[in-house]
């Protein structure tokens, strides 16, 4: 394949409903779509930056700056272009692995489609259809945290993870547990709010028998998780700290973390993210997909990489709907609590053009 030019492309998508963290609260999600043309195929990529370098350090006007600056240009000097041949060529430049991710996933989806390979079964998927879990964000009472839980659960979704912050925590827990029972697969998202002097808190979490408290600490605070495990029953499960296969032996390995949460835009790409489910396979870890509110280009994706054999527990590829009114692509819905893996070549789906248009913000084409 021979790498004719790139498209980067600015969407903005409202959501259906305000989503808050511990570090945001968003009403529209802006994405940032690249699109690889090559001489008979194109292919794209979702980049998961946010507008501002709130969940990691990068955002979506420096990932559309080293694009054009310094990733395109040196996929364009390559003799050859195919998915293998990315990474090394973008290896010099350091960091901006959500850039990265983006232009490699172009350049796979162009080379399946051009192969006939579904994402798939290129990955190595065992499955046809994969769990659903859901991410609830924080919100202004109990009440209303029990009536989102309550319509998650009657659509059918498998498993139910709660955004916690210090402050809202244990309260929202016991909540859900008195309301809906010890039945429902249920765990918490801190996005690294706590510290390790919060322990005795978070403790507080263990009679509920969650599935795991992801990511309470800072991303780079490997010991204080490590510390934390043997404070804490409930399994650690580490999000933004897991950059790449290196970063999540180092923290199995210092005992920082027993599950981990697999997101390809976060380490640099589907071929990374394999790397990473087999090094936590390797190590019993179980791992799931996680999500960054993608468009239905980024969800099929993730739902293919989400069939591979170590993805144990559901993750938060949850359906279109619970972000978007419409999406940009044929909606995934959920099936008896399920989505199906995409069969067709590459990511599966494509852009509908009118959907497309109705969210463009801005559009660019860079010529290799
Ligand atoms: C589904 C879920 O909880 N995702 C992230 C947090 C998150 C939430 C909202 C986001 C909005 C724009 C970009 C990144 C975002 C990440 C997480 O698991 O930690
Ligand atoms: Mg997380």
């Amino acid at each position: 394949m021979k790498l004719v030019g790139v498209e980067l492309r600015r969407i903005a998508m409202p959501l259906v409903a305000p989503f808050r963290t511990s570090f945001a609260t968003l009403t529209t999600r802006e994405i940032l779509l690249v699109r690889v043309e090559t001489e008979h195929h194109e292919g794209y990529g979702e980049c998961v930056t946010m507008a501002d370098p709130l969940y990691s350090s990068e955002y979506t006007a420096a990932a559309v700056d080293v694009l054009r600056s310094h990733l395109v240009p040196a996929l364009a000097a390559l003799p050859a272009l195919d998915p293998w041949a990315v990474a090394p060529a973008l290896a010099p430049f350091k960091g901006h692995r959500m850039a990265k991710a983006a232009l490699e996933t172009a350049v796979l989806d162009a080379w399946l489609r051009a192969h006939e390979l579904s994402m798939g079964q290129w990955l190595g998927a065992t499955a046809e259809r994969v769990p659903a879990g859901v991410s609830v964000g924080i919100m202004d009472s109990v009440p209303a945290l029990l009536d989102a839980v309550d319509g998650y659960l009657s659509e059918g979704y498998l498993r139910i993870k709660l955004k916690i912050e210090p402050g809202w925590d244990v309260e929202p827990v016991r909540a859900v547990r008195e309301r809906f029972g010890d039945g429902v697969l249920l765990q918490v998202d801190a996005n690294t709010a706590y510290t390790l002097g919060d322990a005795a808190q978070l403790a507080r979490l263990d009679p509920y028998g969650l599935l795991l408290i992801e990511q309470p600490l800072d991303e780079e605070d490997i010991r204080g998780h490590a510390a934390l495990a043997e404070r804490v029953r409930t399994p650690i499960c580490l999000d933004e700290t897991i950059v790449s296969a290196r970063s999540a032996a180092d923290a199995i390995a210092r005992g920082a973390c027993s599950v981990v949460n697999i997101k390809p835009g976060r380490v640099g790409g589907y071929l990374e993210a394999r790397r990473i489910h087999d090094v936590c396979a390797a190590h019993s870890v179980p791992v799931w997909c996680g999500g960054m509110l993608e468009t239905g280009l980024g969800r099929a994706a993730n739902v293919a990489l989400a069939a591979l054999p170590g993805f144990t527990l559901p993750g938060d590829t949850s359906a279109s709907d619970r972000y978007y009114r419409t999406d940009i692509t044929e909606p995934f819905v959920l099936k008896d609590g399920h989505l199906d893996v995409p069969r067709a070549p590459g990511l599966g789906l494509s852009p509908i053009p009118e959907k497309l248009a109705e969210v463009t913000e801005s559009t660019e084409w860079i010529n290799a």
